[in-house]
């Protein structure tokens, strides 16, 4: 049985949802980010309200040095700097301070917002001085224009059809939803044609208009990094740094920044990857970087893109490989610090 607040929050979620969202087709909406070009093998995006230490941040962590001050605003523009780690070039990017409304476009909101959502890790600056409510009244702005973090997309199949009506099928018995509901949402959202199957039964109304909403959807890990921690007390310290997905810094103090950066690392999931000549040493001076599960085939991208068209097979040396070395194909999936060697026909 689906109860009475759930019916009204499935009205409200349909409302917000209507008047905040381009409808399904149209233009991605919410205004052009900076005009900052991707480079490197990653990008994280400094996200936080004024004067929380974003700017002091970057220039500790690159060699990019972005105006820091005590009043608020400093920084107008997206600033890119590059973080050198483990053989791979990540770009961090610094952004203007954002306020409460920004998804609305109060101040720069909506630009900075954007940079965020071509990210592909925000890191949340926080002050650890500061009340504990900023982060939730960001996470709502981030929220607001799709951005969804630390989750995955929700367990629920939906495709649009040329004719033949609406077909809802519930994997198990729902908890949040029932079919009229869905149905309704639909056809607000003018897809008369269409099958659904919902695979997780916890899926709430705002997960379906997700779903229904999944090309302004973008599912970002985030890291909530809390600085200025040389002016809080050890026990609130101490605190903080349990949350999930949560790490402390002082940037005055020089404190916590390493740690940061190997979460960042941690979190990117990027895998070094070094390459052998047959009968050489590997090369462990220069490492291919690729994103976490990729093949060796992605390796062989790395190498050079005509590569794959002649490879006959690979030899693989560490944690991938059943026994050392193994002889692989282009499938294979490598791991972290893996040394290859590809032999081509
Ligand atoms: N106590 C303390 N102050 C810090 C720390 N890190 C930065 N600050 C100070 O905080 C103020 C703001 O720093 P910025 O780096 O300009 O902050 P921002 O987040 O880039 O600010 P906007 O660009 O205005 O959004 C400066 O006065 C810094 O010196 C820290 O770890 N502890
Ligand atoms: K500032
Ligand atoms: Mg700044």
């Amino acid at each position: 049985m689906v109860n009475i607040t759930e019916k009204i929050k499935e009205k409200l979620a349909r409302l917000r949802a209507q008047l905040l969202e381009p409808a399904p087709g149209a233009g991605s909406g919410g205004g052009a980010g900076f005009d900052v070009s991707k480079s490197g093998d990653a990008r994280i995006a400094l996200v936080g309200f004024p004067s929380v230490g974003k700017s002091t941040f970057l220039s500790k962590i690159t060699k990019t040095k972005s105006e820091v001050a005590a009043y608020s605003f400093t920084t107008l523009t997206a600033i890119p700097g590059v973080l050198e780690y483990g053989g791979a070039e990540i770009q961090v990017l610094d952004l203007p301070g954002i306020i409460e409304g920004a998804s609305e476009g109060k101040g720069r909101g909506r630009q900075v917002i954007s940079a965020a959502k071509t990210s592909d890790l925000i890191l949340m600056i926080l002050d650890a001085t500061k009340k504990a409510e900023q982060r939730a009244l960001l996470e709502g702005e981030l929220e607001a224009v799709g951005i969804r973090l630390n989750r995955e997309p929700p367990n629920i199949y939906l495709k649009p059809k040329k004719a033949g009506g609406m077909k809802i099928t519930f994997q198990s018995p729902p908890k949040n939803l029932d079919e009229k509901m869905l149905y309704n949402i639909l056809r607000d959202y003018k897809m008369l044609n269409c099958e659904v199957l919902v695979r997780d039964e916890n899926a709430t109304v705002d997960d379906f208009i997700d779903v229904i909403m999944k090309d302004h959807r973008k599912y970002i890990k985030c890291l909530y990094v809390y600085n200025k921690i040389d002016s809080v007390s050890l026990d609130f310290l101490d605190k903080l740094a349990r949350e999930p997905h949560t790490v402390v810094m002082s940037c005055e103090l020089d404190l916590g920044i390493q740690d940061v950066v190997e979460r960042c690392w941690q979190e990117l999931q990027l895998m070094r990857i070094y390459t052998k000549r047959k009968g050489e040493e590997p090369d462990f001076s220069e490492a291919l970087i690729v994103r976490n599960k990729s093949s060796i085939e992605e390796v062989c991208d790395q190498v050079h893109r005509t590569l794959k068209e002649t490879f006959k097979y690979a030899m693989v040396w560490g944690a991938s490989a059943r026994h050392v070395p193994q002889r692989v194909g282009l499938s294979h999936i490598v791991a972290d610090e893996d040394v290859v060697s590809i032999v081509a026909k």
